[in-house]
């Protein structure tokens, strides 16, 4: 692998800034890169207590107590808990441990965003060079911007944002991106749908890129989509139709694809009767989508839900809503959390939450493997309807 005289140099000044260098052309090495890129932005997963323990904790206090400073503009996923909350039901020993993992991102100079979907804030240009560790966002900024971003494991996240430089391979690579394989998709799309299409799509593939033929993309689509698709796929990215800035020279560069189609027989489930609570705001919440069930519970009058609705966001999108407006959706009991994601928290734990309904296929996915609470499909618009028309 080729590697700059400035790298070089930098190599021999010894340091962290070596050992992060070194670390990063090791596995540049091993994965067959050709030379290092710089990357305009990182972001890291895996910051919260419950998925990376005391292993995680001792390996973030060890690289910011070597002096590590982050050299490009660094931002991190959801935590194990809301960030300076102490009134959710998560023990203290928990909170103690999950504000030391959160300072010693902050001192290597991350910005505390705590949210999964940087790209609400971010809007990277098509082809510039990023080094994300979140599925779902990772998808997004591939898809729907052709920005170029692997699937990074979370650690190696910090050693790319120390270096400031990634190897270039994989999805780095144009001729990598083409898609292999054309989708068809022959149904109307709801969010609950776009998720079980990532899904099911991922299972049709052999980890080959796709090329999505559907026509009626909107936002809350391309999100449940994608973050289901790179949930079930090694590969996060899709080449969408009309979405992706390249979409055209993508597709006149694709040679002999196979075809699938997907019909919405297949993209079929039944609304569930029997949970704890519902869940919104994996990826976290967009403003259109907490205003989707604003927009139901007003018409409802803000009655109290028997089931408590969690909806987890980032506290940018919260902190856009009034205090009236928070108000009421605690009155109607609506938990309204920022900077985690209870899958990755306690959280529903401490609320004796053992199962939720979810317009997510990411969740469903996730909740029962890391924290042991059933999921199942629904769209959360119709659940609240139902339940506020039958009290
Ligand atoms: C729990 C978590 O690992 C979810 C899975 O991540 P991903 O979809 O594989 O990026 C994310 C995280 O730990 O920050």
């Amino acid at each position: 692998m080729h590697v700059s005289s400035e790298d070089e140099r930098l190599l021999k000044e010894g340091g962290y800034l070596a050992k992060a260098l070194e670390t990063v052309i090791k596995v540049g090495e091993a994965v067959k890169a050709d030379r290092l890129l710089d990357v305009d932005t990182v972001h890291v997963s895996g910051v919260s207590y419950l998925t990376i323990g005391d292993a995680g904790l001792e390996f973030l206090r060890d690289i910011s107590s070597s002096g590590a400073r982050f050299r490009v503009f660094t931002t991190v996923n959801p935590a194990g808990v809301e960030y300076g909350n102490l009134n959710l039901p998560v023990n203290e020993a928990f909170i103690r441990r999950q504000m030391e993992i959160i300072d010693y991102l902050r001192r290597m100079g991350a910005s505390l965003w705590l949210t999964c979907t940087p790209y609400e804030f971010i809007r990277p240009q098509p082809g510039s060079i990023h080094a994300w560790g979140e599925s779902n966002a990772i998808a997004y900024i591939n898809s729907v911007n052709d920005a170029y971003t692997e699937k990074l494991p979370g650690p190696f996240t910090i050693m790319i944002a120390i270096a400031g430089k990634v190897p270039r391979f994989g999805l780095y690579v144009e001729e990598n991106r083409v898609p292999k394989v054309i989708v068809k998709v022959n149904a109307r799309l709801t969010p609950v749908k776009a998720g079980l299409l990532g899904r099911i799509t991922a299972g049709k593939l052999k980890g080959e890129v796709p090329f999505i033929d559907y026509d009626n993309w909107d936002k809350q689509l391309l999100k449940s989509f994608l973050a289901s698709y790179a949930t079930y796929s090694p590969t996060p990215l899709a080449v969408i139709k009309g979405i992706n800035p390249n979409w055209r020279r993508y597709l006149s560069m694709v040679d002999k694809p196979d075809s699938i189609t997907i019909d919405d027989a297949e993209l079929r489930y039944e609304q569930p009767i029997e949970y704890d609570a519902l869940f919104i705001g994996c990826p976290h919440a967009s403003l259109e989508e907490v205003m989707s069930i604003v927009k139901v519970l007003e018409k409802h009058g803000y009655r109290r839900l028997a089931k408590p609705l969690i909806v987890s966001t980032s506290r940018f999108i919260k902190s856009t809503l009034s205090p009236e407006l928070i108000n009421k959706l605690k009155e109607a009991n609506v938990y309204l959390i920022t900077d985690t994601c209870p899958m990755v928290s306690p959280i529903l734990q401490g609320l004796g939450i053992r199962s939720v309904a979810t317009p997510s296929s990411k969740a469903i996915f996730y909740l029962p493997r890391l924290v042991n609470v059933n999921a199942m499909p629904c769209s959360i618009e119709d659940c609240l309807e139902s339940e506020l028309s039958n009290h």
